[in-house]
């Protein structure tokens, strides 16, 4: 079937009060980005709904699109009609037997009419008999259902048309990317940063990335899979910039200073600073890791402590209370999995100690780092830090580097 129109829910908006208009405004925005490709595609606004207007454009590659768009509850490809019985009856019938093509008409239904325009002069349960009869008398394995049924028709009657529905797809749920401020995440090539960022954005953040990388002890291909990873955000993101950090000096710097049991902290600790400074810099208002406590040695809450001493930026950790197995399911429904555990070394394992402390102590580490003379190598390294900006197609990308 050619649809015209897609019709998309919004739930959490409704409890956002005066705010409400704002995100619906963003979500638009966002539908419309999300669905740049298909030039010929329109959204518009109308209490409470956003409808995509397909103008020829295929429902399933629209609909491949909005399921990654945060901030919709649901979807539906939708029927537009007059104010019309006979056009209202018409069109469930075809969206029934549509959705019951599989099982040669055989199936349960039940027509579900919302009168929203109070104008209209038939009610909701005389609309609902009347459809349900028109569609019964002519499907003859069909039966109704209210409770649970195979197929319901939604019927909705408002002020600029009726719109009649036969499936409804699930949202990505979520706010709308760009309502809950700017984050920098902290993205290793690992499993869990990548979740990490995608939970962060379902929650609304706008994000950039951050990356620490050794060459030469880490190589070009670690480099090109964190890369791959971002572009697999902007999935849901729209473009990502990741900044690289040149992160080899400083860290052998660290190994020359700092005993082997507390180089993991102590380099986690520049990492957060360097981090810190540079979102400062940036305008993003808090970092986002892919920490969970006690998966490894540094995180356990020791860890953490010792860690978290150099900021105070709030530090985001979605992943927090996450067991690995969970992390890696989502990693996988988000398609980053498979390119995670590509085997290229990190900066983090390269000078990693036989034994690092799972409870390391504070005062220590402040002073086996009074030894270095920590506000210059922050400095020295945010400075040379470089931009690159991911976008979904890699061909884009290229281009706009020329
Ligand atoms: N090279 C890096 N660049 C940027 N952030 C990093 C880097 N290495 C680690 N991090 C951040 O620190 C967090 C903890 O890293 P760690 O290696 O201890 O744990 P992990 O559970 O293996 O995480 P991941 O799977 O994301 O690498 C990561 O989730 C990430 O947010």
């Amino acid at each position: 079937m050619q649809y015209e129109h897609v019709l998309v829910r919004y739930a959490e908006l409704s409890l956002k009060g005066k705010n409400r208009k704002k995100f619906e405004r963003q979500l638009d925005q966002n539908i419309r980005e999300a669905l740049s490709e298909y030039p010929a595609v329109k959204t518009t606004r109308s209490f409470g709904r956003l409808y995509v207007l397909l103008n020829g454009t295929a429902y399933e590659d629209v609909r491949e699109k909005l399921k990654h768009v945060f901030g919709i509850h649901s979807f539906s490809p939708a029927m537009k009609v007059d104010f019309d019985v006979d056009a209202m009856c018409e069109a469930a019938y075809t969206l029934t037997k549509e959705a019951l093509e599989q099982r040669n008409g055989a199936g349960t239904f039940k027509i579900n009419v919302r009168r929203i325009n109070k104008g209209f002069p038939h009610g909701s349960a005389e609309l609902n008999y009347t459809l349900g009869s028109y569609v019964l008398a002519r499907m003859e394995k069909l039966t109704v259902d209210v409770k649970k049924p195979d197929v319901e028709i939604k019927v909705e009657i408002r002020s600029e048309a009726v719109f009649v529905t036969g499936q409804t797809e699930k949202g990505a749920g979520g706010l709308p990317v760009g309502t809950s401020g700017n984050v920098l995440l902290m993205l290793s090539g690992g499993i869990d940063s990548p979740v990490a960022g995608y939970l962060a954005l379902k929650r609304g953040v706008t994000l950039e990335a951050i990356h620490f990388h050794s060459p030469p002890y880490t190589n070009a291909q670690a480099k090109k899979k964190v890369e791959d990873l971002a572009r697999k955000l902007t999935k849901y993101a729209g473009t990502v910039k990741v900044h690289f950090v040149p992160f080899t000096e400083l860290q052998l710097a660290i190994h020359k200073q700092i005993p082997d049991n507390c180089e993991i902290t102590v380099t986690r600790r520049f990492m957060l600073r360097i981090a810190e400074q540079f979102a400062k810099q940036n305008g993003n208002k808090a970092l986002v890791n892919g920490e969970s406590l006690g998966q490894v040695a540094s995180q356990t809450l020791d860890s953490m402590v010792a860690i978290n001493d150099v900021t105070t930026m709030p530090v985001l950790r979605p992943l927090v209370t996450m067991d690995k197995q969970e992390t890696i399911e989502i990693a996988r429904e988000i398609d980053t999995y498979a390119t995670s555990i590509l085997p290229f070394e990190d900066c983090c394992t390269i000078f990693l100690p036989a034994d690092p402390k799972t409870r390391p102590k504070l005062e220590k580490i402040r002073y086996y780092e009074s030894f270095m003379n920590v506000e210059e190598l922050v400095n020295e390294t945010v400075a040379k830090i470089e931009t690159v900006e991911i976008r979904e197609r890699e061909e884009e990308e290229f281009t706009s580097l020329l």
